[in-house]
C-alpha cells in the first residue's frame, strides 16, 4: 500500500536553515543574506542553494554538512541538496558595510581581556594562551585568541592553520579552529616570511586587528604578546586599557626574575594583575610516575608573591603539549586527559574576572557647582 508523503513545511524548511549560522561571521544564513532558492520536491528532497562570502571559502564543508541536518530535522524532508553560488560584490560591499555598524565601537567593553606575557621567549606563553583560548571555548564562552607575537607568531602552527582569513571589503573574519576566533600576522605573510614592521606601522597593524577585524560578541579576549616589555605590549595596551596580565613563567629563577619586569611593567602602567601561570614546572616518567623538577621549583610561586597575585596553575612538562602543538591540535582538545590539558582546563576554570581600578586615573568629569 502506498502511503502518502507529508508536504514539507517550506516556510519551517526557510526557517531552520536560515538559523544555522556562518561559522566565521556567527550569524544565521538568512540575516546574512546569503540563503538563496530553498526548494522541495515531491519526493522530499530539499534543494537549498547558499552564497558564499567568497568562491573559495574554506568553510564550504562545514557549511554543507550544518545546512544538511538543519533541512534533515524538518518533517518530511527526505534528502537534502546543498549548492554554492557566491555574493555579489555589491552583496559582499554591504554585508561588510552592515557588520562594521553591528561592530562594538570598541572591543572590550563587554569582553575580558586577558595579556598573556612572558618575560623571556620559549616559557611556552603561546602554547598556555592557546590551551586556555581553547578551554574557555569548552566552556561555552565566545572566546578570541590574537597573536600579538609579531616577529615570534606561533599561533597558526598551535591551531594546524594553513590559510588566509576570509576578507570582505577590507573587514577581516578571523579565522575559527576549536571554537576559537583566530588572527594572527602568521595568516598574513607567506611561509617563512620574516616580518620587518617596526614602530608605527607595528601599531597602526595592532590597531587594525582590532578595527578592521570581525570579532563578533566575545565573552573573553587573549591576546598572546611578545615576550618582554616592548613597543608591542605597550601599543596593544594603549589600544586596550583594561587588559589584565597574565604572566607565564618557568619555574626557573632566570626565567621568574625576567618574568617580574613584565609584572613591574603592569604596576607601571597600572595595568591589573590576573595572575601567574608556572609552565614546565616539573616532567612526569611515563613510565613511573616519578617526577623531576626539571628547572627547578618554585619560580611561579615566588612570582605571584612577589606582584602580589595568586599563582593560578602549574601546568607539568607534557610530551602531550609538545605534540599537540607540532600536530596542530591544541592538547585540551586533542588530548584532554593528558596532565598537561588538565591543568590548563583548569586554569579557565580559576581565571579571575579582574576590573581596572580608577584610581589615580583621569575621568573625564567636570565639577558641577
Ligand atoms: N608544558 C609543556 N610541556 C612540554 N612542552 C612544552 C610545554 N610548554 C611549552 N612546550 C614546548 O616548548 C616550546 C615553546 O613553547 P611556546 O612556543 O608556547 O613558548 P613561547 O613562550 O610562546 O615562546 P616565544 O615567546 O619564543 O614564541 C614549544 O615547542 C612547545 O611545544
Amino acid at each position: 500500500m502506498l502511503t502518502r508523503r507529508a508536504a514539507v513545511d517550506q516556510d519551517a524548511l526557510r526557517e531552520a536553515v536560515g538559523a544555522v549560522r556562518d561559522p566565521e561571521i556567527h550569524r544565521g544564513l538568512a540575516e546574512l543574506g546569503m540563503l538563496r532558492d530553498v526548494t522541495t520536491d515531491r519526493r522530499g528532497t530539499a534543494r537549498i542553494a547558499v552564497a558564499l562570502t567568497t568562491p573559495s571559502c574554506p568553510l564550504t564543508d562545514r557549511l554543507r554538512a550544518d545546512v544538511t541536518a538543519a533541512a534533515s530535522a524538518v518533517p518530511g524532508v527526505s534528502g537534502v541538496e546543498v549548492s554554492f553560488t557566491t555574493l555579489s560584490e555589491g552583496e559582499r560591499l554591504a554585508l561588510a558595510r552592515r557588520l562594521r555598524e553591528q561592530q562594538p565601537a570598541r572591543l572590550g567593553d563587554d569582553t575580558r581581556v586577558y595579556a598573556v606575557a612572558s618575560g623571556k621567549g620559549g616559557v611556552g606563553k603561546s602554547s598556555v594562551a592557546a590551551n586556555l583560548a581553547v578551554a574557555l571555548a569548552r566552556e561555552g564562552k565566545r572566546v578570541g585568541l590574537l597573536d600579538a607575537d609579531v616577529w615570534g607568531y606561533s599561533v597558526p602552527q598551535l591551531f594546524g592553520i594553513r590559510r588566509s582569513p576570509v576578507a570582505l571589503k577590507g573587514l577581516m573574519l578571523p579565522v575559527d579552529a576549536h571554537g576559537v576566533r583566530l588572527m594572527s600576522v602568521g595568516f598574513l605573510v607567506g611561509d617563512g616570511e620574516p616580518v620587518v614592521w617596526r614602530g608605527p606601522m607595528l601599531h597602526k597593524a595592532l590597531e587594525q586587528f582590532l578595527t578592521d577585524v570581525h570579532w563578533g560578541e566575545l565573552d573573553v579576549l587573549l591576546l598572546d604578546l611578545p615576550p618582554g616589555t616592548g613597543d608591542v605590549t605597550l601599543s596593544l595596551l594603549e589600544l586596550l586599557p583594561q587588559a589584565a596580565l597574565l604572566a607565564v613563567t618557568t619555574p626557573q629563577v632566570s626565567a621568574q626574575a625576567v618574568a617580574s619586569r613584565a609584572g613591574r611593567m603592569a604596576a607601571d602602567l597600572r595595568m591589573p594583575l590576573a595572575g601567574v601561570v608556572e609552565n614546565m614546572s616539573e616532567l612526569v616518567c611515563d613510565g613511573c610516575g616519578e617526577s623531576t623538577a626539571l628547572f627547578g621549583s618554585g619560580g611561579g610561586q615566588r612570582l605571584a608573591d612577589e606582584l602580589g597575585t595568586e599563582l593560578l596553575a602549574r601546568v607539568p612538562l607534557d610530551t602531550a603539549l609538545r605534540r599537540a602543538g607540532d600536530d596542530g591540535v591544541p592538547v585540551v582538545a586533542g588530548a584532554p586527559d593528558a596532565p598537561s590539558a588538565l591543568a590548563l582546563t583548569d586554569l579557565a576554570a580559576r581565571l579571575p574576572v579582574v576590573r581596572r581600578s580608577l584610581s589615580g586615573l583621569a575621568l573625564p568629569l567636570s565639577v558641577v557647582r
